[in-house]
């Protein structure tokens, strides 16, 4: 792993503030429905734990596995599903769950495949739309933080399998390796 250092940049009280505000605006639109949300692994582990306790709607909690990031700070392009969802969803209002929206290329891969189960509706829900390095044009609902870009880790974003458990979201920064001359 390249050097680096992790610097603040959201902190969990705001992080916070906008599950509830995001869980707000989706039981009001939802008022009077049931909602499966589907959680995409494993980078949405907790914002989905968060969100779906502060919703004031009945909703069903599945949750879906793709990778395509491996140890790197850039999509491989290639999206890999490891764990598909598991409650019958034909019919149903789903809310797809992300940790984070950068290229598109996940969540582009996912709404073609959960839209084959024929769903009422899909609507995607993220905790970061990270959109300067967008390559596939993709509907975000609902979105918590819009941030440019930089490659951030905490609260189940990771850097290669590191840093999920962080309460709050930082920053990687690569530094230059200490000379050895
Ligand atoms: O918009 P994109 O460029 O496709 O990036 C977004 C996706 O990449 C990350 O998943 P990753 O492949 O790292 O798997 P993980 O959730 O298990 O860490 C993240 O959790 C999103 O699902
Ligand atoms: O900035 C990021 N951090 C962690 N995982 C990611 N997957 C896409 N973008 C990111
Ligand atoms: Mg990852």
């Amino acid at each position: 792993m390249k050097p680096h250092r992790l610097v603040p940049k959201i902190s969990y009280d705001e992080i916070q503030q906008k599950v509830r505000e995001l869980a707000q605006q989706i039981s009001d639109e939802y008022q009077g429905r049931e909602v499966v949300l589907v959680g995409v692994l494993k980078g949405a582990f907790i914002f989905m734990a968060d969100l779906v306790r502060h919703l004031s709607i009945p909703a069903e909690v599945d949750f879906i596995r793709v990778a395509s990031y491996g140890n790197a700070t850039q999509s491989s392009g290639r999206v890999v599903l490891k764990k598909d969802v598991e409650c019958c969803i034909e019919g149903k209002d789903v809310i797809v769950v992300e940790d984070i929206v950068d290229s598109g290329i996940t969540l582009s891969w996912l709404l073609r495949h959960l839209q084959e189960r024929k769903p009422r509706s899909l609507k995607v829900c993220t905790l970061i739309d990270k959109y300067e390095r967008r390559e596939v044009e993709v509907p975000v609902h609902y979105a918590g933080i819009r941030i440019p870009g930089g490659f951030v880790v905490g609260y189940g974003l990771d850097f290669a399998e590191r840093y999920r458990e962080l309460q709050g979201i930082y920053e990687v920064e690569f530094v230059e390796e200490a000379s050895t001359s």
